[in-house]
């Protein structure tokens, strides 16, 4: 039986005997077929989720932090595909699995998909069933993985709910969506995910249609549960703030690989990547002054289809090196510490792409 939320914090997940993290991706591939050509919206994406933490992973649209999400869950389908790349998901007690390598539809899929990672998604409105009210949603995510009698699954949905801040969750049981504001259907999203004591729970922009109070409750809130549970979490969003009040590990994404990755406070202090530099650069800071001014990223990203030779970023990069950063299949990933890598051919050199 997994631990109650509700009660006193669960003990600590146990971690794995060799300290593996729990979800390593490498060289993940997924590509979208259209009438115009391949888009390769993951283009050869890797990185790690530590046992325990919160990573976010950060970068524009269209930059394929989705559909990474949607490849770790199954969720694929086509014209999209996974055409290449690994996705180990390490069970505690050393088993680990290929998720990429895993049919999406079939049984071991949906055996790891909501029950051992759970999701959360931006629309929390759209994602809540209408016409069934939110008891019957909560009890049969939980009954749909636990072998619990109705009454079982219903004291735990009240629990669950109360966990996640909803008021009188007995009564709510008897509601619909309709009647619950946004961030309460974002609660009744978040206790849903956790009907079943996930490992790791990916949430996808779960606070960009919320209100910035009620942003700062859900992020209040996700934080508490990943203290209480021990799980994991891999949050999207391209929203630098909720990365500073959020994250433990940063993981930057630029048109469908990952640019630089490492530990929130040395990201925020000492990026290394031009790109990483220049999202942060676009962000207010508090006590610069009313009349700071805020960089903007010269161009676009470019549409997958027209990704450009050598470093994807070099189009906007105001450090490109001419017949270096242009050619080829782009810089190799440089490791500058345990958990800490940058793909820039001027990643570790001193005052480098400043
Ligand atoms: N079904 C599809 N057909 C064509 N292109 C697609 C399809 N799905 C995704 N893409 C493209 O793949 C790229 C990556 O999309 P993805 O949704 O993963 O980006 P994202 O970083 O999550 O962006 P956002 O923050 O806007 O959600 C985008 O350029 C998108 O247009």
């Amino acid at each position: 039986m997994p631990p109650d939320l509700t009660t006193a914090p669960a003990a600590p997940r146990p971690a794995a005997p060799d300290h593996a993290p729990l979800l390593e991706i490498e060289g993940l591939k997924t590509h979208v077929d259209t009438p115009e050509g391949i888009v390769r919206a993951v283009d050869g994406a890797g990185f790690s989720v530590p046992r325990g933490k919160i990573v976010c992973l950060v970068g524009e649209s269209g930059c394929g932090k989705s559909m990474t999400a949607r490849s770790v869950l199954g969720l694929v389908e086509p014209p999209s595909r996974i055409v290449e790349g690994a996705i180990r998901w390490h069970r505690d007690g050393g088993e680990s699995v290929d998720l990429a390598a895993l049919d999406p539809r079939g049984e071991a899929m949906r055996a790891v998909r909501g029950r051992e990672i759970a999701m959360v998604f931006q629309e929390p409105m759209a994602a809540l069933s209408a016409l069934h009210t939110i008891g019957d949603q909560v009890i049969e995510a939980i009954r749909l993985h636990l072998p619990l009698s109705r009454e079982e699954a219903e004291e735990r949905a009240v629990r669950l709910l109360t966990r996640v801040g909803i008021p009188r969750a007995a009564e709510r049981l008897r509601s619909y969506s309709f009647q619950l504001s946004g961030g309460m259907c974002q609660r009744v999203m978040i206790a849903i995910a956790l009907a079943c004591d996930p490992a790791l729970l990916i949430a996808d922009e779960p606070t960009t249609a919320l209100d910035v109070t009620t942003q700062a409750r859900i992020l209040d809130l996700l934080g508490d549960l990943q203290a209480d549970t021990g799980m994991s979490v891999l949050f999207i969003t391209h929203d630098l703030g909720v990365v500073a009040e959020i994250a433990d590990e940063v993981v930057v994404m630029y048109l469908g690989t990952v640019v630089e990755h490492g530990p929130v406070d040395d990201i925020f202090h000492h990026p290394q990547h031009p790109y990483t530099r220049a999202l942060l650069g676009s962000v207010p800071r508090l006590g610069t002054g009313p009349r700071q001014r805020l960089d903007t990223i010269r161009g676009t990203v470019p549409h997958p289809s027209e990704r450009p030779e050598g470093c994807p970023f070099h189009p906007r990069c105001d450090v490109a090196v001419a017949g270096v950063c242009d050619r080829g299949e782009g810089p190799v990933e440089v490791a500058l510490g345990a958990s800490r890598g940058v793909r820039c051919v001027h990643a570790g050199a001193e005052g480098s792409a400043s």
